[in-house]
């Protein structure tokens, strides 16, 4: 079986263990490639954990490039900016002289010209990820792969490295890396909390159709998956 779940007690815990096993993935990639690069989600779920792993002193930072999975195309100003809460919850402190690379590039939609930008910077990260950190929706959606997604095929089989994808349950326009190159990476961990999103994950675990539940793509694709949970 290629997925581990990991429960813990509380969200404090599991925070604190979910940073600390990065941490370990950012040393190890920096001692072997001399730099790291993660990639981490947004929502609601991973303010805790982006806090206890900006406080780790012991990671040359300054080796570090953060980017997102995925990213609502909004701007810094915008309390739905995923790249805002990374900003505020993890890059302060000793995490502060890491680099960040958004996914948005300006402009009310991600146009092709837009995209275009932004996979040229995403070109100069390092490759593999050292982690690559995914959360999951209610709806089987992780990253931006969403249930009805107008791009959804296109962001779990392309290269990308990363897409624009509009969908009903998204919100606004969003940007995502796509699943082939999510999978490029040391350490592949998918952050979930509360019995709901545990149901979720045992439905999304069970037979039926990737496009019902895109999370399926990522629990399918035979790549290690380490689920960490907590109620
Ligand atoms: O930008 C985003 O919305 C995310 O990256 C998204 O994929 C998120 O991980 C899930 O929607 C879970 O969100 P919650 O943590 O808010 O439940």
């Amino acid at each position: 079986m290629t997925i581990e779940r990991r429960s813990f007690a509380d969200k404090p815990t599991l925070a604190k263990e979910l940073a600390e096993a990065v941490a370990d993935r950012i040393r190890t990639a920096i001692a072997e490639r001399g730099a790291a690069a993660i990639a981490v989600s947004g929502g609601s779920t991973p303010g805790k954990f982006f806090q206890a792993l900006g406080k780790t002193r012991d990671i040359e930072w300054d080796k570090v490039i953060v980017t997102l999975v995925d990213e609502r195309w909004v701007d810094e100003t915008s309390d739905r900016s995923n790249a805002l809460l990374v900003n505020e919850k993890m890059l302060q402190g000793p995490a502060a002289t890491a680099r960040f690379f958004p996914l948005y590039s300006g402009g009310d939609e991600p146009t092709n010209e837009a995209i275009a930008k932004t996979n040229a910077l995403m070109a100069e990260l390092p490759q593999p990820f050292a982690a690559v950190i995914l959360g999951m929706g209610n709806d089987g959606h992780t990253a931006s792969f969403f249930p009805g997604g107008d791009t959804l095929n296109a962001a779990l089989t392309e290269a990308g490295p990363t897409l624009a994808i509009r969908a009903p349950g998204a919100g606004e326009p969003r940007i995502t890396f796509t699943l082939p190159r999510l999978l490029e990476t040391d350490g592949l961990y998918l952050h979930i909390e509360g019995d709901q999103k545990a149901s979720v994950l045992d439905a999304a675990l069970g037979d039926g159709p990737v496009e019902n539940m895109p999370i399926r793509a990522v629990l399918r694709s035979g790549a290690p998956v380490t689920v960490y949970w907590c109620p």
